[in-house]
């Protein structure tokens, strides 16, 4: 092949449950990951050197994205062209898509798509688990990004097992113009929960809410240990899930460590005329997506 493009998308997280900071500087999680209909395609194309060039609409900015050389997707590359003893030769493209620094891991399904990508440009069969333990050392959660569907996400996020999720989801998704700093968020939560428990709080009535499909079930039972720090650091984001729950939503949440705040939707309308009036009522961006989709996979080859 000589040039592909594989899409990925976007993540939010159902439940978040935090355990206190480990020695390694992470938290243990339990979280039950949804990927949503928004994606990112990284396409890679054979060449004699390495680049990487991007597009990147208006309602990101451009300056948001890291430049060539400081991206995740160089990381990405290097990793993989180590792993295999090859060099790191192609000429790569992201479209982005997905909300920057906004909890929705946007970055990590770049990184996720261009393990896929360029294990197929340069022909080298990586195993499943082999590309799992890559997936694992860019970020916590770049695995879930390759398994994609609903999936539970133990240790610091990086095991990933499936969940049997026959529902289709509806959210609104409302990103923030200003991103929040993952560690910042979780150097917050450790201040404001110094007694958090080592066990995070376990899924079961969600995942008890996917296996019946009810909305209203899940509503009640989307958590996350995250959303108070992000509230305390953005008081804004705190008025914005009062105004979407006024508005009609089941229920909105903090999408990981924010800002991007999600609201559950009863059926594609009801996502749709939430997004119009949250869209009216003067947000500049307000995006509508189903869930769950699949992870990270081929769109086209030439
Ligand atoms: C907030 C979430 O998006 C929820 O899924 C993730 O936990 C963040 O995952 P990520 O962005 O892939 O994070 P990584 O790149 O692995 O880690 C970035 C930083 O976030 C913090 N971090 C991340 C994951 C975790 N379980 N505990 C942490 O404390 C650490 O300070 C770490 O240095
Ligand atoms: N291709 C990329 N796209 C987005 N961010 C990137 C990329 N490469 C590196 N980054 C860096 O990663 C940081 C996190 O970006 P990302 O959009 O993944 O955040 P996020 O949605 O908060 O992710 P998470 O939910 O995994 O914490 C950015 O602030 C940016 O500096």
């Amino acid at each position: 092949m000589d040039e592909l493009t594989v899409r990925a998308p976007a993540k939010i997280n159902l439940h978040l449950g935090v355990g206190a900071l480990r020695e390694d500087g992470y938290h243990p999680l339990v979280t039950v990951y949804q990927a949503v209909g928004l994606y990112d395609d990284v396409t890679a194309r054979a060449a004699d050197g390495w680049s990487l060039g991007m597009t990147v609409p208006d309602w990101i900015g451009a300056d948001a994205v890291p430049p060539a050389g400081e991206n995740i997707v160089d990381r990405a590359a290097d990793l993989l062209a180590a792993h295999h003893g090859v060099a790191r030769i192609g000429a790569v493209h992201i479209a982005k898509d997905i909300p920057m620094a906004g909890g929705m891991a946007g970055g990590s399904a770049d990184a996720a798509a261009a393990l896929v990508a360029l294990d197929r440009l340069w022909g080298l069969d990586t195993t499943d688990d082999d590309l799992l333990a890559l997936a694992a050392q860019l970020g916590s959660d770049v695995p879930f990004a390759l398994v994609g569907g609903t999936a539970l996400g133990t240790g610091r996020g990086e095991l990933v097992t499936p969940v049997d999720d026959r529902g289709t989801w509806w959210w609104v998704v409302v990103p923030s113009e200003v991103g929040l700093s993952t560690p910042e968020v979780y150097r917050h939560f450790d201040k404001m929960f110094p007694d958090a428990p080592s066990e995070p709080v376990p899924a079961d009535a969600l995942l008890q809410a996917i296996a019946d499909g009810d909305a209203w079930a899940l509503a009640d039972a989307l958590h996350n240990d995250l959303e108070a720090a992000a509230i305390d650091l953005r008081p804004e984001l705190g008025k914005l899930i009062e105004q979407g729950e006024g508005a009609g939503a089941l229920r909105g949440i903090v999408s990981g460590s924010g800002p991007t705040c999600v609201f559950l939707c009863g059926s594609a309308d009801h996502a749709r005329d939430l997004a119009a009036t949250l869209s009216n009522a003067g947000h500049p961006v307000v995006l509508a997506a189903n869930g769950p989709v699949a992870g990270s996979h081929l769109v086209s080859y030439a």
